[in-house]
């Protein structure tokens, strides 16, 4: 019987997987791999966070695809290298795949697309894992928008995004041989890490689709107002799933719309444009490929960055700078992998505004610790944080974490949760200014800091 390979990347699910739902419909035999690509030049290597993420959510793809009545083959190598091997031993006459925006990853799709067709195997590529391709939805001008409001605007009007494909009931075809999971020792070892980890995430479809019933039963009904509340649990906590592909942007999109009534229709499009961020930061990766890298806006080459060597940036990696909200969101980030999205813009303002230290800095430290670590989002935020990217936030608004605990975590329950220490300061916002047993003073001022940031935006090149 002829076979289909099935190549799965970042799109760790059988339902609405275009190019898994192409090779079941064939009727062909299918083979289904994951290459873990670490040689291919340009690849960013995976943080420990992800690395644990990719274990749990390979495991649960191959308990998956048993059921189906096929297994996951795994192999490791460069793709070029490996994906022809796979495709000499099961003698496959297609392979299929859902669509990558980086550019090292385009460029090592185009080579082994052009190599298999060279060779007389069709290779087929699917849009899977955003709404919009990139290159869709362009300005009156032709160009990739720069602003996000009309960006996501004529993303609205261009066109409603399709509705998710079924899984596939059945599958069948030939056993290859496969590396062992264990054997890729992807999960770092320190046990304290792993523990938050597990105690915090299922990773794989069923953690993904439950994540989302229970956002849309609990959290969608007030998400527009209580999604600034880091003390609440308001958001959905769907970017790791989302970014491991273990549930469609089309899957929750409808999901979400389908929940839509006359009471939640704000909260809805509020949800709605969340996504319309994801989907901005992949068309800005794929018109910048070098986003994680490079100012977006070329006069920030000149600032004058603090050596990163300092303690101030331990402290502020492990969650001692004195600040709560800061220190907070440092520890849910080191214990959890995640952090609410109000948190990480105040902890980003603080490491680049405050300590004056490189985003590029702040970027690989997150890069590391989230289970959401996502070459698109997590480049363009800290770029928009930084006020060095495209549609970013002015230089000028320096985040001030003490209104910001008092506005978004009144009552401390954010605050407490991750500095218990807390509990004993006399005043929860500003515990340097009564008594506060066992936590740590401020690193720095932030009057001072503030106006010497200040300064050194001014004293930059105008564009
Ligand atoms: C400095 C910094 C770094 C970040 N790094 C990442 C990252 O590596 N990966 C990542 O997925 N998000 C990143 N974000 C964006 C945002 O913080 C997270 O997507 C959000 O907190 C995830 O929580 P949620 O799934 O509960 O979000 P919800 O509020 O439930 O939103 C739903 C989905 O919309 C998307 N989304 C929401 N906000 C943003 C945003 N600002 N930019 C892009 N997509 C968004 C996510 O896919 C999210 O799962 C970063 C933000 C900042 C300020």
């Amino acid at each position: 019987m002829a076979v289909t390979l099935v190549w799965f990347r970042d799109d760790l699910r059988i339902s609405d997987n275009p190019a898994l739902a192409a090779a079941a419909d064939s009727g062909d035999d299918v083979v289904a791999c994951y290459v873990l690509d670490e040689e291919t030049e340009g690849i960013r290597p995976r943080g420990g966070a992800s690395r644990w993420w990719l274990h749990h959510s390979l495991a649960a793809l191959t308990a998956t695809l048993e059921d189906l009545g096929i297994p996951l083959v795994l192999r490791r190598g460069a793709a070029a290298e490996v994906l022809p091997r796979l495709v000499d031993e099961c003698s496959a006459h297609a392979v299929v795949w859902n669509r990558r925006y980086g550019l090292a990853e385009r460029t090592a799709d185009a080579a082994v697309k052009t190599a298999f067709s060279e060779n007389g195997i069709s290779a087929t590529s699917y849009q899977a894992n955003l709404l919009y391709e990139p290159w869709e939805v362009t300005s009156g001008t032709k160009e990739p928008y720069k602003v996000f409001t009309p960006f996501w605007r004529a993303c609205l009007t261009f066109r409603t995004p399709r509705r998710p494909l079924p899984a596939p009931d059945t599958l069948h075809g030939p056993r290859l041989d496969s590396e062992g999971l264990d054997d890729w020792a992807l999960p770092p070892t320190e046990p304290e890490w792993i523990r938050g980890l597990q105690e915090t995430w299922t990773p794989g479809e069923a953690g993904a689709q439950e994540r989302l019933d229970d956002f849309l039963d609990s959290g969608a009904e007030g998400y527009n107002e209580n999604r600034e509340r880091p003390g609440m649990q308001s958001t959905s906590m769907l970017s790791p799933h989302l970014r491991f592909g273990e549930i469609s942007p089309f899957e929750v999109w409808h999901a979400a719309q389908d929940h839509k009534d006359t009471s939640t229709a704000h909260d809805i499009r509020a949800f709605g444009s969340e996504l319309g961020w994801r989907e901005f930061s992949w068309q800005l990766l794929y018109f910048n490929p070098d986003l994680a890298t490079v100012n977006h806006r070329s006069e920030f080459d000149a600032f004058a960055w603090e050596d990163p060597t300092t303690a101030d940036l331990s402290a502020w990696q492990h969650g001692t700078t004195g600040y709560p909200l800061i220190d907070a969101g440092m520890r849910q980030l080191h214990g959890i992998g995640w952090m609410h999205n109000r948190v990480r813009m105040a902890t980003a303002s603080f490491l680049i505004k405050n300590l004056m230290i490189d985003w590029r800095v702040g970027e690989k430290w997150f890069w590391e610790r989230l289970v959401d670590a996502d070459p698109a989002s997590n480049a363009f935020n800290w770029q928009w944080v930084a006020g060095s990217g495209a549609d970013a936030s002015p230089y000028f608004r320096i985040f001030n974490p003490v209104l910001q605990s008092r506005k978004f975590d009144p009552e401390g329950r954010y605050l407490l949760r991750f500095v218990p220490e807390l509990t004993e300061a006399d005043n929860l916002h500003e515990p340097w200014k009564g008594s506060a047993p066992g936590y740590p003073e401020p690193i720095v001022d932030l009057k001072e800091s503030r106006e010497r940031a200040l300064s050194a935006y001014k004293a930059l090149p105008k564009s």
